[in-house]
């Protein structure tokens, strides 16, 4: 069965054996696991999690509770809930080459929807207000009774110190979005090169999360009690006076140098793996050619789950791996096409998009998106049936730009929609998004109030306006025991008490509306910014619709950048002049 447990476990041991120096680092070292600390500091705190929790099941994947921070309207928060749900289920190992489970009989994790605290005060220690954190914790020991759960993730972007502090509250080990999506990179790597990637991406993270606590005993430490003491001789002597001279390493410090020990070596591994592939690419391109030119490539890029690999796999008539879980793909794959017209192409099926992507991961996956950026032609595959289309659309294109892919190209790129087969009833979905919005039309800001703005690209807030809770209307206090998860999920765990004025609800706080939610949502019953238009093409890889279209088109495309780039040379060719003089040199 799965063994990313059991691999997070053994992690544990490496990290724990490296940074004590009990071991050399090696390539083949899985990552420092982002459970590891916790289990570190739980042997110190008995009334927190029980650390042998992770050794229950270690052939199992592991058993992620989901806390889904609340959007509204509903319509948003479903999207935001679902791809919670689908990357928490997206968390497992291959084995032998295989998943141990299929993705499609998951059940769905246990899961919270819980208040925003992006709607109000984020607070720094913990993200979620207190009566939040203790909702959750009843839910985990109800989960506990149950089989329990190996790890939190909760569904936003947490701070080292939150982190650490919810997993002491929680007595689990917490994974924030970038955290997990991290983890799965890692999971599902297969080759040398992704792997390595993975790893370097996990380990800057662990970097940033390297935070100053204040221990039990109330004193600043750095994560377990004894991790602030020094642990190493190195730095003895090296000029200082009084305290500062001699007083070696402590274990933070000894953690980070040998995080960037790692880490250059992680590079130089990467380095020489990109070399050997910019070898391997460069033969390709030159021994498929037809009349002694390179072939041309073109790369597949789109939103994780868009139908990417199946469409390469249908295009090429060859087999790439293609699953429901996100980040199926993590490795690159490349497949020889014949266009219509005959001429050859390398298309290159890649690791997918989401929004959000942490930037340790586009940093570490350098070498591999760079060949994306150097591709002669993009493709771009929606899935034209997820609402949230052009919200995935907008988070590529982010990417796209961020590695550095020229507006030309960008221009130039091909649109398609996949997934034609599952299009949704729009009439339905437009009309059920219709009656949401005008159900939650009062509990907008008007973005003319000036202290609301709506964020299309992370379909979010950014900034509001608060008012005061009306403590005697329950309505108005925290509902987020209402919104449980799964269907077994206990019922009555939050008979916390209900005047409690440290949590009032977020519904007070999503006040008056303007024609904001109208904005929001086209008569698609997508989100704003979906526009009427269409794609280059439609296709369905699964049945194999479109297929030729696109062929027709790339076709097309690569025809007219050749043309282009011609007539680019014709017209700049000429003599190389001297500048100063206007001779003609040589
Ligand atoms: N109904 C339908 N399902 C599709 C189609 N194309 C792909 N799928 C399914 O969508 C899921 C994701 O497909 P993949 O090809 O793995 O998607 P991907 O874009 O490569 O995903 P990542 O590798 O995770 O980035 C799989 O279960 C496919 O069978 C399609 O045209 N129609
Ligand atoms: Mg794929």
């Amino acid at each position: 069965m799965f063994r990313a447990v059991f691999q997070i476990r053994s992690s544990f041991r490496f990290v724990a054996q490296t940074f004590t120096g009990k071991t050399n680092l090696s390539a083949t070292s899985v990552i420092p696991s982002l459970f590891t600390n916790l289990q570190a500091r739980h042997k110190h705190e008995e009334a927190e999690a029980d650390a042998d929790e992770f050794d229950k099941d270690p052939n199992g994947p592991p058993r992620l509770f989901v806390v889904q921070p609340r959007f509204r309207p509903d319509a948003i928060l479903k999207i935001k809930l679902d791809e919670a749900l689908n990357l928490a289920n997206s968390l497992e190992e291959q084995r032998d080459g295989y998943y141990a489970t299929t993705f499609a009989e998951k059940e769905l994790p246990p899961h919270l929807v819980v208040q925003n605290p992006a709607y109000r005060i984020t607070r720094a220690d913990t993200f979620f207000g207190p009566g939040t954190v203790d909702n959750i914790k009843c839910h985990l020991n109800a989960e506990d009774s149950k089989g329990g759960v190996d790890a939190v993730f909760v569904n936003g972007i947490l701070t080292g110190v939150q982190q650490r502090n919810l997993e002491r509250k929680w007595g689990k080990a917490v994974l924030d979005r970038v955290g997990l999506i991290i983890e799965i990179f890692h999971a599902h790597a297969q080759t040398k090169e992704a792997k390595l990637q993975a790893e370097l991406a996990a380990l800057m993270y662990k970097r940033s999360r390297l935070v100053r606590m204040r221990g039990i005993d109330g004193r600043f430490t750095f994560g377990a009690p004894g991790e602030a003491e020094v642990v190493s001789a190195r730095g003895r002597g090296s000029g200082g006076r009084g305290f500062i001279s001699g007083a070696g390493e402590t274990e933070l410090q000894l953690q980070r140098r040998r995080i960037i020990e790692r880490r250059n070596h992680l590079l130089s591994e990467i380095k020489e793996v990109r070399r050997t592939r910019a070898i391997q690419r460069a033969s390709r391109k030159r021994h498929g050619g037809s009349h002694g030119q390179d072939m041309p490539t073109v790369a597949i890029v789109g939103y994780t789950n868009a139908g990417k690999s199946t469409l390469v796999s249908a295009l090429s008539d060859t087999y790439l791996f293609s699953d429901n879980r996100m980040f199926a793909t993590v490795d690159t794959k490349v497949r020889n096409v014949i266009l219509p017209s005959g001429k050859k192409v390398l298309l290159s099926d890649t690791v997918g998009f989401i929004s959000d992507l942490p930037v340790q991961l586009v940093e570490a996956f350098h070498a591999t998106l760079e060949e994306v950026a150097e591709a002669d032609l993009l493709v771009h595959v929606l899935d034209s049936s997820a609402p949230n289309r052009d919200e995935q659309k907008e988070s590529v294109l982010q990417v796209l730009q961020q590695i550095g892919v020229s507006k030309e190209k960008l221009q130039n790129m091909i649109e398609v929609w996949n997934k034609i087969d599952l299009e949704p009833d729009e009439t339905a979905v437009s009309k059920q998004i219709e009656e949401d919005v005008d159900d939650d039309s009062e509990d907008w800001l008007s973005p003319e109030d000036g202290e609301v703005k709506w964020d299309d690209a992370s379909a979010s807030f950014v900034g509001w306006k608060a008012s005061e809770p009306d403590q005697t209307n329950p309505n108005d206090l925290d509902t987020s025991h209402l919104e449980v998860g799964s269907g077994d999920q206990p019922k009555d765990v939050s008979n916390r008490d209900q005047t409690k004025p440290d949590e009032p609800s977020i519904s007070h706080l999503q006040v008056r509306s303007g024609d904001q939610p109208k904005d929001v949502w086209n008569s698609r019953g997508v989100l704003k910014g979906d526009s009427e238009y269409e794609p280059d093409v439609k296709t369905s890889a699964l049945t194999r619709v479109g297929l030729q279209e696109l062929l027709h088109l790339i076709d097309d495309k690569l025809k007219t950048e050749e043309t282009v780039e011609r007539n680019v040379f014709e017209r700049k060719w000429r003599p190389p002049r001297d500048h100063d003089t206007g001779v003609v040199v040589g």
